[in-house]
């Protein structure tokens, strides 16, 4: 049996998944935690991929690797290959006001003409989350670190170059090893997605130099070798990796529910989204990945969970038992700021409270109806510039949420999958790894359930519309 291993480094964890090459079949599994926080330094992941490598019984016997991260993290090396500072991951805001610099600048002070310039030149309207804005902050607060940046990567991008062997007292050799994909570049703000290229103006004015760039690989170029011999693809941001294990194709829309929420469609062209809300990223097997990212996901039920004592099963239980509408109240789930709609500086809140509907069961619909119905707004956003839904597929750890299910099965309408419980991204990385070995993506099996229809009158959103709006 061949054997391949996909990653997930994501926000809150690390997972990995060894699957057999052919078949697709499960045979190992492990995971590790990350520590919290928006600024974390890459040797957690690093210490977190080990741990969840030993957890799933090690990779010594596995033939290729791959590795699917959170996207947009600034992971900046100096000449020797060290890291310069913690990285600014994708949902620290503090980097909002060099965004909106950035599109000012390039509109000559009209921010309406300098995000269509932004979103012509690469796919993306730049928010707080985008590595581009970092670098600008990084240049603006902290110039002693800026100055010693001699290359910048992301968390896939990083970690594949520790897989390969690689880190500090690597130097200039080590630093032109690195690598990434088209999935990860075009969200970084200095990559043009429809051209496939980088942008090194845009990344020499924002940080003020250019530093090494990782080289960007096509779906089936490897990275290199770890030093026992395994094959390491070329990964991909989470997001495109999720596609990938879902087994998304044109025409369908991935809905992930994990620390951000998503929605993207597996697309046959670039989208390029003026309004900032779709931001135009590459896929990772060829096409591209519009795509909708919000801050604020299942945090929001741990969060509302916490509140009210209780776990997540019971937490799903009193969502489930509460009448939809949750009686009238409604959460704006900004607890986190907000990424779409552009708000870093907003805050979540609670509306439509009365002593008869102040119930816990309430709250915790109104926390799953808060974030389902922000999502739909995302999927609108998506629809508006072209996508047209035929199948959605729900995946992330709060899929497995039965509350999340009837939810959304009532404001998204029909043609919502739930493919099995899994790893998607983590899944989607291994694929990558078995092509990578082979030369070709392959098919592998797995069930998904359809939820059934379930009628709704659009009040529920109608009314979170109306109170998000106030946020703005
Ligand atoms: N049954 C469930 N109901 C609601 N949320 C869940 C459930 N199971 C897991 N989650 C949530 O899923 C999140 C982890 O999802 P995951 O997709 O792994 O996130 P990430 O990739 O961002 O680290 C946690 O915040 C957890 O609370
Ligand atoms: O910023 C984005 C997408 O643009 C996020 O989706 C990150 O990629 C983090 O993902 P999760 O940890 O929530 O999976």
């Amino acid at each position: 049996m061949v054997l391949v291993a996909g990653i997930d480094s994501s926000t809150q964890s690390c997972k990995v998944v060894i699957r057999d090459a052919h078949t697709g079949e499960l045979v190992r599994e492990g995971r590790a935690g990350h520590p919290e926080g928006t600024e974390v330094h890459p040797d957690h992941w690093w210490t977190a991929l080990l741990k969840a490598a030993a957890d799933a019984g090690g990779l010594d016997d596995v033939a290729a690797i791959s590795v699917g991260g959170q996207q947009h993290g600034m992971v900046c090396l100096d000449a020797d290959g060290t890291v310069v500072r913690p990285a600014l991951l994708w949902n620290d805001t503090r980097s909002a006001g060099a965004a909106a610099e950035l599109i000012a600048q390039a509109g000559g002070g009209d921010p309406a003409v300098g995000a269509a310039y932004w979103a012509r030149a690469t796919g993306t309207v730049p928010v707080a989350s985008l590595t581009v804005t970092k670098l600008r902050w990084l240049a603006e607060n902290e110039p002693e670190n800026a100055a010693q940046v001699a290359a910048v990567c992301l968390p896939h991008d990083w970690l594949t170059w520790r897989l390969a062997g690689h880190g500090p007292g690597s130097g200039r050799e080590g630093l032109a090893a690195l690598a990434t994909d088209r999935s990860d570049a075009s969200g970084t703000g200095y990559y043009s997605t429809a051209e496939d290229r980088y942008l090194p103006d845009v990344l020499s004015a924002a940080l003020g130099h250019l530093p090494v760039l990782p080289r960007v690989l096509g779906p089936l170029e490897a990275a290199g070798r770890t030093p026992a011999g395994a094959l390491l693809g070329a990964g991909a941001g989470d997001n495109a990796a999720a596609a990938l294990g879902a087994g998304a194709g044109l025409g369908d829309v991935v809905m992930s529910l994990g620390t951000s929420g998503t929605v993207f469609a597996v697309s046959a062209s670039p989208a390029a989204d003026a309004s900032g809300l779709v931001a135009g990223f590459a896929d990772a097997d060829g096409h591209y990945l519009p795509l909708v990212c919000t801050l604020n996901a299942t945090r929001v039920f741990d969060a509302t969970a916490a509140l009210l004592g209780v776990d997540l099963a019971e937490f799903n239980r009193l969502a489930l038992s509460a009448e939809p509408g949750a009686g009238g109240l409604t959460l704006v789930p900004y607890f986190d700021g907000e990424r779409t709609p552009n708000l870093p500086d907003a805050t979540g809140s609670l509306h439509g409270i009365t002593r008869a509907n102040y119930t816990a069961a309430n709250l915790a619909r109104a926390a799953v109806e808060g974030v389902v119905c922000s999502l739909a707004d995302g999927l609108a956003a998506l629809q508006e510039q072209g996508v047209s839904a035929q199948r959605i597929l729900l995946v992330g750890g709060g899929a497995q949420s039965a509350a999340v299910q009837d939810v959304a099965a009532r404001l998204l309408g029909n043609g919502i999958t739930v493919p099995q419980p899994g790893e998607y991204v983590a899944d989607g990385a291994a694929r990558q790894a078995a092509a990578a070995l082979t030369g070709h993506f392959p098919t592998w099996a797995a069930g998904a359930v359809d939820l059934p229809e379930k009628k709704d009158d659009g009040a529920v959103l109608a009314r979170y519309r109306r109170f998000a709006s106030l946020s703005a």
